[in-house]
């Protein structure tokens, strides 16, 4: 009780912050001479070109916004992007930039003006120079401009909108005390990608207060954590709403409203609900939209959002739309063959890193991890798992306690998880943007890292699209045949894996795989690097329906054939099957729906993403 009271700010601040945020917004007249930004408001990444120019290290103090509440006045910053086409991509220089080469490429972020404690927490993570989005961000941010910004998967973009925010938010907290409501909002499409925004703002700017709501968890808990006081506020828009009706959350003092992935938030089904959030906003305030892909629709609609923006825009018209360092590869499989080769693929490129499966529906995430829980520490993903068990995923996978995801798209945007080396798309994706997100889960942050489509003969045009729209190019790989008693069978139940039942031993020696006769590579997958790991779930009996979908260290729960348990499994089997099938139609009356939505509106390609079939 007392320490709710204790917590609990003070009234007068909140209302001595209203006073003050009236000034806040004056129009910046001056902000255009900037010689990095074009007019009519567009930086193409083309005239990028490098900051290397930028002349901070003349001005020790940086920018001249601390005394000026949210808003720079002080004009221009004097950034003198060399023109044109010197680096063009934002890699490029992130490249520069992260190199143990010194040099001036990166902007040292101590040496900006920003709040001492933001330096020295994003110092502590070892982040000492700005990326190229950051950069390019930093100075209209300040001064209070709308901005769509697009980078490449990666590259840094939660910083690039947390830094200039948690800034600002400091400087007014100094100057005119904590208030109760919160001064900013970021609206993230899944639970996952608002939890890590939020962790990701608390550790450069540890002394604000975050909340981070999403359904699934309980609201009870929300509640109070708003009524104590907040300065951020990070969520997904459904518990948004919900908090917003019960009057718990007031919107009213939102100085900054951020809409990660943006182009996710306003697609149909979501685009009502951040409507919903939007109009509860001050007219005045700050509107900035990110995404690492921005289709033109998105660019048309975010003006009914966003007041004279201005478009950061670092992948522009250049061909190639992911980051640099995802190395693409392709695969022919026929569809009940794809299981088996997961296994192989992930061997051979996976390189002992973590791999992240790809499917297009939670049902085959289930039956895929279930299938491969017998040869990898694996586990499932995807928006009928229960948040508590998701979250125990998410952070067991981050934690490297098991090394295969196998996810639905509810893992393709946004995801931040260190030493993923591989991405499996075991199934196309709907479209090119959630092929480049989902690809992006790896090759973060200038690193390395492989994404690997299986396609079927009759797919070959889709994936030929994608070359053409990503500006890509996949390196066929020789077709992989899987010897029958080796084949991982995801669509018929526990029944049909006895290749593997009474085989005594671990790891890929049990794949048995042999290369088709385009094959020039060896089959050399005997000695897995994952041989030791998979071993722990591979029992020789392995079977548990208990653990399917979830934690497959349960594996061999119920035994194999001769267990005596026969009986059980079959009925679990059974069971299961129905349990299928009814969560089936569920999705598929979802999808019609979905599906009479678009063809009523004309609006969007169907989307068929996980998190609008919750
Ligand atoms: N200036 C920096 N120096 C070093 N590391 C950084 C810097 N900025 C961000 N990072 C790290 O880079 C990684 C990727 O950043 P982030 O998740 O913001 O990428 P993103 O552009 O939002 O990607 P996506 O499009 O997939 O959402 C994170 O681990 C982050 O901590």
């Amino acid at each position: 009780m007392m320490s709710s009271i204790l917590l609990r700010r003070s009234a007068a601040l909140a209302v001595s912050r209203g006073r003050v945020s009236s000034t806040l917004f004056a129009p910046i007249s001056n902000f255009l001479a900037s010689p990095v930004v074009v007019d009519g408001g567009v930086i193409p990444a083309a005239e990028f070109g490098h900051f290397s120019s930028i002349g901070v290290t003349e001005r020790p103090l940086g920018f001249g916004f601390q005394s000026k509440g949210f808003h720079a006045a002080s004009g221009p910053l004097n950034f003198k992007a060399s023109l044109v086409s010197q680096t063009g991509f934002a890699l490029e220089e992130y490249d520069d930039a992260s190199s143990s080469r010194s040099g001036d490429e990166g902007l040292e972020i101590g040496k900006l003006g920003i709040a001492p404690e933001i330096v020295s927490a994003l110092a502590k993570k070892g982040i000492t120079k700005l990326f190229p989005i950051q950069r390019a961000v930093l100075e209209p941010a300040m001064q209070g401009r709308d901005m769509i910004g697009r980078a490449r998967t990666g590259t840094g973009k939660t910083l690039a909108f947390g830094i200039p925010i948690l800034d600002k938010i400091i400087q007014f907290n100094a100057k005119n005390g904590r208030g109760r409501n919160p001064l900013a909002l970021v609206l993230a499409p899944t639970r996952e990608l608002a939890r890590q925004v939020e962790k990701e703002f608390e550790e450069a700017a540890p002394s604000l207060d975050m909340i981070c709501v999403y359904g699934g968890t309980p609201i009870s808990r929300q509640m109070r954590q708003l009524d104590y006081g907040i300065d951020i506020a990070v969520g997904t828009p459904g518990r948004l709403i919900d908090l917003l009706n019960r009057g718990s959350l007031n919107l009213s003092e939102v100085k900054f409203v951020v809409l990660d992935e943006a182009d996710q938030m306003l697609q149909v089904g979501f685009q009502e609900d951040v409507e919903k959030i939007l109009e509860r906003l001050p007219q005045k305030r700050q509107s900035m939209m990110f995404s690492a892909t921005m289709p033109s629709w998105i660019r048309k609609l975010s003006q009914n959002y966003l007041t004279n923006p201005l478009t950061i825009d670092l992948v522009g018209d250049s061909d190639q739309k992911l980051a640099d360092g995802i190395s693409l590869f392709s695969i022919v499989s026929d569809t009940y063959g794809k299981a088996s080769i997961i296994g192989p693929l992930i061997t051979e490129h996976a390189k002992g890193g973590k791999c992240i499966v790809f499917t297009q529906t939670k049902r085959d995430a289930d039956r895929l991890a279930y299938a491969m829980a017998r040869n990898f520490r694996c586990e499932a993903l995807h928006g009928d798992i229960a948040q508590s068990q998701r979250e125990r995923t998410l952070s067991g996978f981050r934690d490297g306690h098991f090394n295969v995801l196998v996810a639905t798209d509810v893992a393709a945007r946004g995801l931040d998880i260190p030493n993923v080396d591989l991405v499996i798309h075991f199934e196309l994706p709907n479209n090119t943007e959630i092929f480049v997100h989902r690809s992006g889960r790896t090759g973060r942050a200038g690193k390395k890292g492989s994404a690997i489509v299986i396609y079927s003969q009759d797919q070959s045009r889709a994936v030929r699209m994608i070359e053409r729209e990503v500006g890509c190019r996949f390196t066929e790989l020789p077709r992989i045949t899987v010897e029958p008693d080796a084949r991982v069978d995801m669509f018929t139940g526990g029944g049909s894996y006895g290749g593997f039942r009474d085989n005594q031993m671990n790891g890929l020696e049990r794949f048995s795989i042999k290369r088709g006769p385009s094959s020039g590579r060896p089959g050399g997958y005997e000695s897995s690097r994952f041989g030791r790991s998979m071993g722990r779930n591979s029992g020789p009996n392995s079977g548990s329906f208990g653990s399917f979908g979830r934690n497959s260290n349960n594996a061999g729960n119920f035994g194999g054939p001769g267990s005596g348990r026969s009986e059980i499994l079959e009925t679990l089997a059974y069971l299961m099957t129905i349990w299928m099938t009814i969560r089936e139609l569920g999705e598929g009356i979802s999808k019609l729906k979905w599906e009479q939505h678009i063809s009523i509106t004309g609006k969007q390609l169907p989307w068929i993403h996980d998190d609008f079939f919750p």
